[in-house]
């Protein structure tokens, strides 16, 4: 199943228990518009190279376009449009006034060099720029991309547009971006980790966790789940995983990995697999990387009672029955990571009102709205009978439904 199949497989689940026509449906997954574009330069060495890059636009019923640019060389349109879906109901669930939208340039970042990278950036804008902007889509970063690109992409905008930093977010904090992004996506995580397991009647004091992936979310869902007292006992990257019964010094991964490049070969630790970690003896499991990691063939191995979808589209559909079938509680992506795209949210209303936050403002907000849009969620979950997911898109597909019925077409 494709990932777009994927996506399409929840909104139908939620479309049903909300009684929605068929007329409705169409319209709500139809993207609004697809972006496919060559981005050929010449590299380091004097070779030609194409690249293909992608943003698609899928809904704007309740404002601006929003959503991550992702590096990585299974971007293709099929995966682009789905994670555009995702945004388009995540940013309904948790009720900032934005659509969705998502982009990608299907290439391996790490195999070119930092001026091989932003020259492929700054191409990318001058293909898109006329199509994006802070009044109709607002690119962020998302896997393989950080504030750097951002930086780019700014300043490549702006080279047509004139001065407006409010055109992407996730920006260094020198250069317009605002306290607080960097760490956003994590520190949501660790919010509704917290509030999940004191719904299960545990602490996150002493509950033990499998996190996959190190890079942006995972790294600080991690540092934040340890400094709120939450056991770590295994880490991955794309090069394999660490495990340790004992519980894993975040602090003390945070500078190996930095150093080395990887989490691997760390002290005190034995080296596992993805497929381990996935599988791990854990209270929580915190897939934090790419999607469709759970699948048919592993979800019978997951022994953790709840999964926190830091990740985009981490569980397929047979997977998550699974879950189901098992009592594994399961915090949907639309919710669990949509710290993101809140920050992201901060940041643009403080570039427009150039007006800066402080951090603790910024954290108590997001707090606030992941806290609020989690009891939302658990409540609708109650009262419908139905999975956190399902209940999650009951909620965002209401408000998209809603504000396109109001504003008429
Ligand atoms: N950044 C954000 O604000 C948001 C991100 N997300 C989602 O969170 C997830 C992670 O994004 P982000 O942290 O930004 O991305 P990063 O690029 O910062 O980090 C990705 C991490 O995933 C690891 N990884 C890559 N491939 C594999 C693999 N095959 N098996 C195990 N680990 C792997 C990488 O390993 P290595 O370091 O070795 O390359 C890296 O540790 C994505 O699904 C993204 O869509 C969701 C909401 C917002
Ligand atoms: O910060 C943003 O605007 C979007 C982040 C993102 O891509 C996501 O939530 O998946």
């Amino acid at each position: 199943m494709s990932s777009n199949e994927s996506a399409q497989r929840y909104f139908n689940q939620a479309a049903d228990i909300m009684g929605l026509s068929q007329n409705m449906r169409t319209l709500l997954s139809t993207p609004l518009r697809e972006v496919k574009v060559q981005i050929a330069l010449e590299m380091d060495d004097g070779q030609i190279a194409t690249f293909i890059g992608f943003r698609i636009q899928h809904d704007s019923a309740r404002g601006p376009m929003k959503g991550g640019l992702r590096y990585h060389p299974e971007v293709d349109a099929d995966e682009v449009l789905a994670l555009a879906s995702l945004m388009t109901w995540k940013t309904a669930v948790v009720n900032i006034p934005y659509g969705g939208a998502k982009g990608g340039i299907a290439i391996d970042p790490s195999k070119y060099s930092q001026r091989e990278i932003e020259r492929i950036t700054r191409k990318f804008v001058d293909e898109i720029h006329d199509v994006i902007g802070p009044d109709k889509d607002i690119p962020a970063p998302d896997m393989g991309t950080n504030s750097q690109t951002m930086a780019w992409i700014m300043n490549q905008y702006e080279k047509y547009h004139g001065f407006n930093p409010a055109c992407v977010t996730g920006k260094p904090v020198e250069l317009h971006g605002a306290d607080g992004r960097e760490e956003a996506t994590g520190r949501g995580v660790a919010v509704v980790t917290q509030a999940a397991l004191e719904r299960m009647k545990r602490s996150v004091t002493g509950a033990t966790l499998a996190i996959q992936g190190f890079g942006n979310v995972g790294s600080y869902a991690a540092r934040i789940l340890h400094e709120m007292g939450a056991k770590i006992v295994a880490v991955s990257d794309q090069h394999g995983g660490i495990y340790n019964d004992n519980g894993i010094d975040i602090p003390a991964l945070l500078k190996h990995a930095s150093q080395t490049g990887s989490v691997k070969e760390f002290q005190d630790c034995k080296n596992i697999s993805n497929a381990e970690l996935l599988a791990a003896n854990v209270d929580v499991l915190i897939p934090a990387a790419l999607g469709g990691v759970l699948t048919k063939e592993n979800a019978k191995d997951v022994r953790a009672k709840l999964i926190v979808e830091a990740a985009n589209n981490p569980t397929t559909p047979d997977a998550d029955a699974v879950f189901e079938k098992n009592n594994i509680l399961v915090v949907p992506d639309i919710l669990a990571n949509a710290g993101g795209v809140t920050v992201s949210y901060f940041e643009w209303v403080q570039n427009r009102q150039h007006f800066k936050w402080e951090l603790s403002e910024v954290r108590k907000r997001l707090e606030k709205i992941m806290t609020e849009s989690f009891d939302r969620v658990w409540k609708i979950s109650g009262e419908k009978n139905v999975p956190l997911r399902t209940a999650a898109y009951v909620l965002g597909i209401g408000r998209v439904g809603r504000a396109t019925v109001l504003a008429g077409i």
